[in-house]
């Protein structure tokens, strides 16, 4: 590759150049400023999209030396670090979209505006209205309350968001301009600055819009903007602009957005707008509601709709019956909006967030960070955990273990050859290029016996890739005048043995090895011919080291005549002569096993997911216990039905198979369901795999944990894509989790976690659907025989905000340990049932009440000077075996004695009881409610009714418990 040096002329940047830049791009319309993107309207963003694409599209649409002369305080050597200091300061640091907090006003105007508080401000000034100064007060200090709450718990959650993405750090290198040429930096992405000069490579990540100034056969996905997960090409360009000519913002050869990876390839690009300036950063809130709903939010959304199918066919009911029954209209529109207040599930959203938030941080203690709340219960529902083998099952600890010929005989050849090529490849440094550089590096001077160790020159090179699986390097012999060169292909070594025609003939000893003076003699005359049937030795060899659990890579190379400017591509890896293996031993990780029985416990299985070879995958599974060896099956019988099960056979699938299989679906499904490993598979076939195994079993939520640019596809595909903060950019860009420690262990405390959040978020919904649906019944009841409203607007509305307070501490409640055996989603019909079955207790008791009024107290007519005991005898029976039943409600077993409720629970459901028993005897408040102190005596039937509800609930429970084998 020609070097940027060789490119452009190193010229010495000048500051004053830049300071004039700082305002010019800096300074550019401050696009965010003028209208923020979730204000967005379709006029504003077309503009913004406008002014991004004017700033690019002035040295987009010029050759790419054109860029240095029109900027001239850019150099193609990079900044200075006193110029980069600079831009930084005036410019501001280079924040992702994810780490840019949404403004505290617009997580304001979230909270103020939902149902809850509309119709409780309609009914304050329907009180103002008609005089009723104290029900207006009350109202509007519940509106002031229920959204002080959401919005202090939201706006707690963002910041904690803010900070655990933080946590996870993502490199840029960058050019410095030195005087001495060009030094290659690693900086925070963040440290970024327009003019930045950066190196990148497949996996990596562009931080800020950009422009190609070099490329060697890159690729780039922009699946993070567009969800388009084909790789598109991207090249440097060297012509002038066209005529009348316009810019692709998206489709623009030389143009690589913010956000968006490289697939294959390497090259450098010049940064040219960062931060709030950038394309991203414009559709951010787009981008937000493009994303599919997860079966969470699909959860919330039913339920929502269900309640609200209810208060719309609850509420003109209960106005019609009770207007007809006390002929005062005025009063029965007011009590059938504080019903349908009491329907709308207000706190949802708050229990929700907080649910989230407070599971995130607790995971975050545990060093794994979910980048988005909501992927956290995801995680608790995943029945299905897809893993590549590298780094997550094995330690990544990857050690040459052995240098060997086609036949398995030892020899330093392949070793060495396999040196030239990855100290010199500059793709993305792989554990196994590290692990041959690093093993060559710490071997002794002499270690090369066959080829010189120095002096090759890098002319060419193919990267790596995991469809090809195989990276080539053109070098020009040392000591020669360049022209006379060798290719070295090293990888899998199928597809090594693919491109070759001959072996080499290896000699028994180095010295009687025919050697080249300029290195290695691979023509016709040390070669032979590659049969069918030599070919087959040498992948039997392979199959045998396979299954020893050695990873290998085959080395093969050819005689090149190097040419002036001569570049290369995949079709030279070809007539190539086979020279033989390197063994790599990657030991399994300590914890491995251990957090696979986890999972297993857990109910979630473990499926390995890889390019590698099949036999290297089968000795790991074996090892992990993922698929049982000869002598874990104990009896006779089992080995004849694992056999009969075609053996370890039937659990293996590889890309070739997979392929194969595809025109017949029924195999397909089942091969997808039966199979523990699946190798050899391409980027591709990873996500295809997760997807079938996502659409099996009715639908089932899937996990991917991966660190490469090869499964990058399937992190974005599954229900919940994991990778590791030392992973490539483009999978933790594709995440919704990040392990900053790689281990699988802790995945299994964010699947614990993720079910905690859900059980607490489902025993609100379960809560508070069935007491309102109680409710219902008794409100039913009550409008049509009683005479009087059973209770005043104003007195529902303060008996539904105390419930609420009660149950903003359901989040931190403690879960039975046998909700979280097993995966766990949102049923909207499982909520309905419970609300179906359980509601309706509540109705008997209410209706006791309502008699104690009527025969005990005589409270008959509308004109009683009772009626506010009436009231009071409700508000105080209603209030309290809600709350007394949130302990019956939070576990299928028996409150108090085998399921203990936490200490934030407790003290809520019972401050808050105390409260309801207050408010009678407080003065003015009291009056403010129309509330009055009760007869002692109530308190002994209140005994007696709470009492009796808690009976009744406990065996309608333990029969739900039998009927339907769930409680939440
Ligand atoms: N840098 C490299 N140079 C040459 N060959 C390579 C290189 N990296 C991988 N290979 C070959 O490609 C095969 C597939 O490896 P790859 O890393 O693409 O798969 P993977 O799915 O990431 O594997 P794993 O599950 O172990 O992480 C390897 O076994 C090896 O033979
Ligand atoms: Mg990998």
């Amino acid at each position: 590759m020609p070097s940027i040096a060789n490119l452009f002329s190193t010229r010495r940047p000048t500051l004053g150049n830049l300071e004039k830049h700082g305002p010019d791009i800096a300074g550019t319309p401050d696009i965010e400023s003028k209208k923020s993107p979730t204000q967005s309207q379709p006029v504003a963003r077309e503009q913004q999209e406008q002014l991004i694409c004017a700033i690019l599209s002035r040295f987009a649409q010029v050759p790419v030396s054109a860029i240095f002369v029109m900027e001239p305080g850019w150099n193609p050597s990079g900044l200075s670090d006193e110029q980069a200091s600079l831009v930084l300061r005036t410019h501001g640091p280079n924040i992702p979209v994810a780490e840019r907090p949404l403004a505290a006003l617009q997580i304001l105007w979230g909270a103020i505006a939902n149902p809850f508080n509309i119709l409780l401000t309609i009914l304050a000034v329907i009180s103002a209205a008609t005089k009723q100064i104290p029900t207006f007060a009350v109202m509007m200090a519940m509106v002031f309350a229920s959204t002080g709450l959401r919005y202090w718990q939201e706006l707690k959650s963002m910041i904690q968001a803010v900070n655990l993405i933080k946590s996870v750090t993502t490199n840029t290198r960058v050019l410095r301009y030195r005087a001495s040429g060009p030094e290659e930096l690693e900086i925070d992405q963040r440290d970024v600055v327009p003019g930045d000069i950066i190196a990148v490579t497949s996996g990596d990540v562009f931080p800020g819009d950009c422009i190609l100034i070099t490329a060697e056969a890159v690729t780039i996905t922009q699946a993070s903007l567009t969800g388009e997960m084909m790789p598109i090409e991207k090249t440097v360009r060297l012509a002038a602009p066209l005529p009348g000519e316009t810019l692709d913002l998206l489709h623009n050869d030389n143009v690589c957005l913010a956000g968006t990876s490289v697939v294959t390839g390497n090259g450098h690009a010049l940064v040219v707008s960062t931060g709030k300036d950038t394309y991203m950063a414009s559709i951010a809130s787009e981008l937000a509601k493009q994303r599919p709903e997860n079966a969470t939010q699909i959860g919330i959304r039913k339920v929502s709709y269900v309640l609200m199918g209810f208060m719309a066919v609850m509420a003109p009911i209960v106005f019609i019956v009770q207007g007809a029954v006390s002929k005062n209209w005025k009063g029965a529109v007011m009590f059938a909006i504080a019903i349908a207040v009491g329907i709308t599930p207000e706190m949802l959203p708050m229990i929700v967030t907080s649910n989230l938030a407070l599971s995130a941080v607790r995971v975050a203690r545990k060093k794994v960070i979910v980048k988005r709340f909501d992927a956290i219960q995801s995680l608790g529902a995943v029945r299905i955990l897809c893993s590549d083998k590298t780094g997550t099952l094995t330690a990544d600890h990857v050690r040459i273990s052995m240098s060997t010929t086609g036949a398995g005989g030892l020899s330093q050849l392949p070793i060495e050859l396999a040196y030239i090529n990855s100290s010199l490849q500059t793709g993305s440094r792989s554990p196994i290029d590290h692990a041959i550089v690093d093993f060559v590096n710490e071997s002794e001077q002499d270690t090369f016996t066959y080829i010189p160790r120095d002096g090759w020159v890098k002319q060419g090179e193919v990267p790596f890739d995991s469809s090809r699986r195989l990276l080539s390097v053109l070098v020009s012999r040392p000591g020669g005048d360049g022209s006379e060169g060798l290719l070295i292909t090293k990888g899998a070594v199928e597809e090594v043995l693919d491109v070759c025609v001959s072996t080499y003939n290896h000699h028994p000893s180095p010295s009687s090895e025919a050697s080249k003076p300029l290195g290695l003699d691979v023509s016709p005359s040390m070669t032979s011919f590659l049969t069918a049937s030599e070919r087959q030795k040498i992948l039997e060899t392979a199959q045998r080291l396979n299954e020893e659990g050695l990873r290998l890579v085959a080395v093969a190379c050819r005689e090149q005549l190097i040419k002036p400017f001569m570049t290369i591509s995949c079709s030279d890896e070809s007539e190539l002569t086979f020279i033989g293996f390197i063994g790599l031993l990657d030991p399994l990780k300590p914890d491995a096993a251990q957090a696979i029985k986890d999972l297993a416990a857990l109910n979630v299985q473990v499926r390995i997911l890889t390019g590698d070879a099949p036999a290297v995958a089968a000795k790991v599974a074996r090892d992990l216990g993922l698929i049982p060896s000869r002598q874990q099956l104990s009896t006779e019988d089992d080995v004849e039905a694992f056999s009969s099960s075609k053996g370890e056979e039937g659990l293996i699938l590889t890309g070739v198979q997979l392929a194969a299989l595809v025109d017949d679906q029924d195999a397909y499904k089942d091969a997808i369901d039966r199979c523990i490993i699946f190798a050899k598979l391409s980027p591709y076939q990873k996500l295809e795999v997760v997807k079938a195994l996502r659409a099996g079993d009715g639908g089932r939520a899937v996990a991917f944990l991966g660190d490469g640019v090869n499964d990058a596809l399937a992190i974005r595909g599954a229900d919940v894509g994991i990778s590791v903060d030392s992973g490539t950019d483009i999978a933790k860009e594709a995440a919704d989790v990040i392990l900053l420690e790689k281990s699988l262990g802790v995945v299994a405390d964010g699947v614990v976690e993720g079910r905690i959040t859900l059980i607490n978020t489902l025993k609100y919904i379960k809560m508070a659907t069935s007491s309102n649906f109680g409710n219902i019944f008794s409100v039913l009841v009550a409008s049509a025989w009683l005479p009087y409203q059973p209770m005043l607007p104003l007195q529902l509305l303060v008996q539904n905000l105390l419930y609420d307070f009660s149950q903003a501490s359901i989040p931190w409640d403690n879960v039975d340990p046998e909700y979280l055996e097993a995966p766990k989603t949102w049923g909207a019909k499982s909520i309905i049932r419970f609300m179906v079955c359980m509601g309706p207790f509540s109705s008997p008791f209410d209706i006791t009440t309502f008699c104690i009024n009527w025969f005990h107290y005589g409270i008959r007519t509308v004109d009683s000077p009772l009626v506010p005991r009436a009231q009071t005898n409700w508000f105080l029976e209603g209030s309290l075996t809600q709350l007394f039943i949130i302990h019956f409600l939070r576990t299928g077993k028996l409150p108090f004695i085998q399921s203990r409720a936490s200490v934030p629970v407790v003290c809520t459901t019972f401050g808050i009881a105390g409260i309801a028993i207050a408010i009678p005897y407080m003065p003015k408040v009291n009056t403010a409610l129309h509330l009055t102190p009760p007869e002692p005596i109530f308190f002994a039937y209140l005994l007696g009714m709470i009492t009796g509800y808690a009976l009744v609930v406990h065996v309608a429970k333990t029969i739900y418990q039998l009927a339907f084998k769930e409680w939440l």
